[in-house]
């Protein structure tokens, strides 16, 4: 980043910088962060991402690699994408280089494509399939706040394997006062095999066991726009939870839930919204894993097995066992009341 300069801009916020960090998002440039067609941000740390995870996959299990992820090369591929592209390929030379672990020359921006595109996978119910966000939380990453990094395995349409890789996240618990954001010990890598439990670096945990919904807080999206701030407070208060809600970007949440920092991630994005599998695979496991359940709004179990598309009914709740039958009880009530425009909501 430019000498002087406090961050980027992103639609008109600027968006700051300072917290600690991957060296990447601290030295993000404007030029940096595009827009895809859908008018969500993505960055070259996005891109970098896809192709280092697809570039260590296939040298780690040297077989070919079949990936459902979020992003793809297309824009990349534009005329007018060549100095982006070339930054792209930069950095990932440097990452390699810097690591050490494989001795290969460096990559071309053809390499580059190539490996982004091994993502473009379906998915679906049969045979083995890699599913990746290369970055979590795209919006957080810029402006300098949470983002993970997430990476799960499906089996025959099962999530067997996630991986959260979440830089910025404290390894000390966070308050509904967001006070250990400030604290400087930050990066957590959680990891869940199916039957294995959930670990954080090297240790065990398990979701908060409270029943009390008094004592419990919950976690939702920092963005508005992907999850409604105003329904999550009515299911929250109609069922008695009374900490504030901790706003946080990507699947950090789960990974924050999973260790018992809150107890409840209520998710209810916009009608007509369809969630994307690498959004909640790793998550997913990483959470139930630690004795947690995730659901959509009507108590379903979350099904991998349909593409990249999540096929639910109105949202994702996510919490322990005990709570789960009042929460969705909750969840129900509230989404009536809405949906009959109750003044309240
Ligand atoms: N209108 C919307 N409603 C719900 N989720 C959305 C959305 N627009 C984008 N998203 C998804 O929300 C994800 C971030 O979730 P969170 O709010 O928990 O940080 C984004 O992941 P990316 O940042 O990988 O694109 C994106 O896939
Ligand atoms: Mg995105
Ligand atoms: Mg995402
Ligand atoms: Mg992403």
């Amino acid at each position: 980043m430019p000498e002087g300069e406090e961050g980027v801009k992103w639609r008109g916020t600027q968006i700051r910088h300072g917290r600690p960090g991957e060296r990447v998002q601290k030295v993000l440039l404007q030029s940096d962060v595009h827009s895809k067609s859908d008018e969500s941000p993505v960055t070259v740390a996005d891109y970098g991402s896809q192709a280092l995870v697809s570039f260590v996959l296939e040298k780690e299990l040297h077989t070919e690699v079949t990936m459902v992820a979020e992003e793809d090369s297309a824009d990349l591929r534009n005329e007018g994408a060549t100095e982006t592209l070339e930054r792209i390929t930069k950095l990932i030379n440097e990452t390699i280089s810097n690591d050490g672990s494989y001795s290969v020359p460096p990559l071309s921006s053809e390499d580059v494509l190539i490996a982004i595109d091994r993502g473009d996978s379906e998915g679906g119910p049969s045979g083995r399939h890699w599913v990746l966000d290369p970055i979590d939380g795209t919006k957080g990453f810029v402006r300098g706040d949470q983002y993970a990094i997430a990476l799960a395995l499906l089996e025959d349409g099962k999530v067997v394997l996630g991986v959260l890789a979440c830089p910025n996240l404290p390894l000390s618990p966070i308050g509904s006062d967001g006070q250990s954001f400030l604290q400087k010990e930050v990066g957590c890598l959680f990891y869940a095999k199916v039957g294995g439990g959930t670990h954080m670096e090297h240790l065990l945990m398990h979701v908060c066991a409270t029943e009390d919904p008094a004592e419990a807080s919950f976690f939702e999206s920092f963005e508005a726009a992907h999850s409604s701030h105003d329904l999550s407070s009515a299911i929250a208060s109609k069922l008695g939870v009374r900490a504030p809600p901790v706003r946080m970007d990507s699947q950090a949440k789960y990974g924050a839930l999973a260790r018992g920092d809150g107890a409840i991630y209520l998710r209810f994005p916009r009608k007509g919204y369809r969630e994307k599998i690498w959004d909640h695979a790793a998550g997913c496991l990483v959470v139930t894993e630690a004795g947690g359940v995730a659901t959509d709004a009507a108590g379903n179990p979350l099904d991998f097995s349909k593409g990249k598309l999540l096929d639910l009914d109105t949202g994702i709740v996510v919490s322990n066992q005990k709570l789960m039958p009042s929460l969705l009880k909750a969840v129900r009530d509230s989404l009536n009341e809405a949906s009959r425009g109750t003044p309240s909501l």
